[in-house]
């Protein structure tokens, strides 16, 4: 018996038949339902990964499986159902909604042949899901859209790697291209300014304000990893519009997980040792996150607030994030629209010259 080819039966790609261009809008993924089950499923998917865990898989699975598992999946699930919106998970409702509006945006800006799509990297839709789609639509070139402004081999590279490994059961592949990084884009940065003003002006200033974004394990900085570099370079650039001196702002890390050392100072640490030393008001955003989640709605807004007034604050803001925020939508129909701008378009060969070409090969072989 021949070894079964390990590729799909595809249909060539449809010429010259709208839309020849993807977008993948890729964010990280959430789980089904607030629910131990679905969240289980979720973390057993997310934390074998050994993009984001990085312990050698004897040492790390048994302690998935044996101990993290079974312990974090109900604790998890609770924090998820205080959080729930009646359309699902936050971060797949306003992953899936921005897809919508940058699927418009990028209409007005030209691009009125791309079709957009969303997909999380674990859970669904997933990534392959997606990709397989756009390809079913006709897309000739895809580009590979990452809901993180700021690089990290945890995240985006592991986008990468779910991209790769759906090539490897693809023929013909579309022309494919990622958008690692807009850490710095003026777009993001205008766009993020322009939220924690608009709080300003309907709230009044903090005393502090404070920067927190999603933390790794510090050796992954040692190792190369320019996150925290990207994250420092984002929170300088929004602090210095803002108009705030150093003694005005502080960047944290939130999120540990595990008992490693994270990339410090930590949020709430943070967060208790402004209120100790008299700061009154502390305003919190995250702009790391482009879409409010579990980490911003609960880890922030629920429990950095009780953290806060706990050690003797008495006003906690939290700034919600990007979301569906229409300058945001502007400045990613933008980043999307600068990657595809000059993407030379090289249509694949029509299904006319395709059945030309079989019937001439089926010929020769009958002459020979
Ligand atoms: C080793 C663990 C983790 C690393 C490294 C990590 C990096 C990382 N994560 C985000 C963004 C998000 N993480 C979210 C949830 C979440 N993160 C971890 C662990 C690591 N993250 C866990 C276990 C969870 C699940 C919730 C929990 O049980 O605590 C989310 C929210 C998802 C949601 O459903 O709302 C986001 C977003 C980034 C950007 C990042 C590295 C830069
Ligand atoms: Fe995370
Ligand atoms: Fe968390």
């Amino acid at each position: 018996m021949p070894a079964a080819l390990p590729y799909q039966t595809e249909p060539p790609f449809t010429h010259g038949q709208a839309p020849s261009t993807g977008v993948l809008l890729c964010n990280l993924g959430t789980p089904d339902a607030p629910t131990t089950p679905a969240v289980r499923r979720y973390l057993r998917e997310f934390l074998s990964d050994p993009r984001v865990v990085e312990i050698p898989r004897a040492a790390w699975l048994p302690l998935l499986h044996g101990v993290i598992l079974p312990l974090r999946s109900s604790k998890s699930a609770a924090k998820y159902a205080s959080i729930w919106m009646t359309e699902g998970s936050p971060l797949k409702v306003w992953t899936e909604r921005q897809a919508k509006l940058l699927q418009g945006a990028l209409g007005e800006a030209g691009h009125q042949r791309v079709k957009v799509r969303y997909a999380m990297r674990y859970g669904s839709p997933s990534i392959a899901s997606q990709l397989d789609a756009l390809k079913a639509e006709g897309a000739t070139r895809i580009l590979v859209l990452s809901a993180y402004p700021q690089y990290s081999g945890t995240t985006t590279a592991s986008l990468v790697d779910a991209v790769g490994e759906w090539s490897r059961r693809v023929r013909h592949l579309p022309e494919l291209r990622f958008v690692h990084r807009y850490h710095d884009d003026p777009g993001y940065i205008d766009a993020l300014v322009a939220g924690v003003q608009a709080h300003w002006r309907s709230h009044g200033k903090p005393d502090h304000l404070v920067l927190s974004f999603h933390g790794v394990p510090e050796r992954t900085l040692q190792l190369g990893d320019p996150y925290h570099c990207e994250c420092q370079k984002t929170a300088r650039l929004l602090a210095g519009r803002l108009g705030l001196d150093a003694s005005q702002w502080t960047l944290t890390f939130q999120s540990r997980f595990g008992r490693a050392k994270w990339l410090e100072p930590a949020t709430e640490a943070t967060l208790r040792a402004l209120a100790a030393k008299g700061v009154r008001r502390v305003d919190v955003t995250c702009p790391g996150f482009t879409s409010d989640c579990l980490e911003t709605l609960e880890e922030i807004a629920q429990e950095g607030r009780v953290a806060f007034l706990q050690a003797g604050g008495k006003d906690f803001h939290h700034i919600p994030c990007l979301n569906a925020d229409p300058a945001w939508i502007r400045a990613l129909a933008g980043i999307a629209a600068r990657h595809l701008d000059g993407w030379p378009t090289r249509e694949p060969v029509s299904p006319q010259d395709l059945a030309q070409s079989r019937e001439r090969a089926t010929a020769m072989g009958a002459e020979r």
